[in-house]
């Protein structure tokens, strides 16, 4: 029997990744961080001088990405390498998300990163980060959850993201950019942005991350048998 598998689809700041990473560490499941692999294939493009207008030399380097996700040394976050370099930071930037969003309209390139996604459902079970998780990667996944929340809070959680970590930004161009992304993103051709039908719908302005966690838990439970750590 294939592995379950639960998704999590949503716009820029919604809290997915701080969902899903506390999903996968109660239930001891994997965890695909789909916009991770459009995010290193912008960087590849943009490392390599390809054009996101060569939508087949942009998909090759997405079907060739040499990537390797590590473990962080006790207490510090997971680190990414790309080509043999740590590109943690830059993955995270927002000027890394809106070249994500710029690849991720194009149809090879979303073809070629397909069957990499769909191979990180193994047992006991995945928890599944992105924007097409329950729509076109994995239809027919037991549990799937739409995560949203107004674009000003989304900007408001960004900007206190950004500035912790002592990056200097402005809550205007956040908005701005979050707008932007939620536009292409859902406007898209293919796989756009949008709730699965069968999709539970989570709009989490106002309610704390604990509380959105409780909630997804509840409804993970009660569809699927699941022993919490
Ligand atoms: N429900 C929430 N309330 C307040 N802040 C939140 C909530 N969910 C997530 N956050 C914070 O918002 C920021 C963006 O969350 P993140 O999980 O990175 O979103 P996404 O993966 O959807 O872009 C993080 O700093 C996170 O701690
Ligand atoms: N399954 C996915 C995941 C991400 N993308 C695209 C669209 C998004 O704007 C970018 C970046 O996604 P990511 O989830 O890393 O960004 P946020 O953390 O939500 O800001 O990649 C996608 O098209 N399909």
């Amino acid at each position: 029997m294939n592995a379950p598998v639960v998704t999590i689809d949503g716009p820029s700041g919604s809290g997915k990744g701080t969902l899903c990473q506390m999903l996968a560490l109660k239930l001891g499941w994997h965890l695909l961080d789909s916009g991770a692999l459009y995010r290193l294939t912008g960087m590849a493009a943009d490392r390599h001088g390809v054009s996101l207008e060569d939508e087949a030399a942009v998909a090759a380097l997405a079907s060739a990405l040499d990537v390797e996700f590590l473990p962080g040394e006790q207490g510090q976050p997971s680190r990414v390498i790309l080509e043999g370099d740590d590109v943690s930071g830059e993955l995270r930037t927002e000027t890394t998300g809106n070249l994500a969003s710029r690849v991720a309209v194009l149809p090879a390139v979303r073809q070629a990163l397909l069957q990499r996604q769909r191979d990180f459902a193994c047992a006991p079970g995945l928890i599944a980060d992105g924007r097409d998780m329950g729509t076109v990667v994995f239809p027919e996944a037991p549990v799937k959850v739409y995560l949203t929340a107004s674009a000003e809070e989304r900007a408001q959680r960004r900007y206190k993201q950004l500035k912790e970590k002592g990056n200097d930004v402005n809550l205007a161009t956040l908005l701005e950019e979050i707008q932007l992304r939620d536009r292409r993103d859902s406007e898209r051709e293919h796989a756009p942005l949008k709730p699965a039908d069968d999709a539970i719908v989570v709009d989490s302005s106002g309610l704390d991350i604990d509380q959105v966690f409780a909630r997804v838990l509840d409804e993970v439970s009660a569809r699927i048998a699941v022993s919490a750590r």
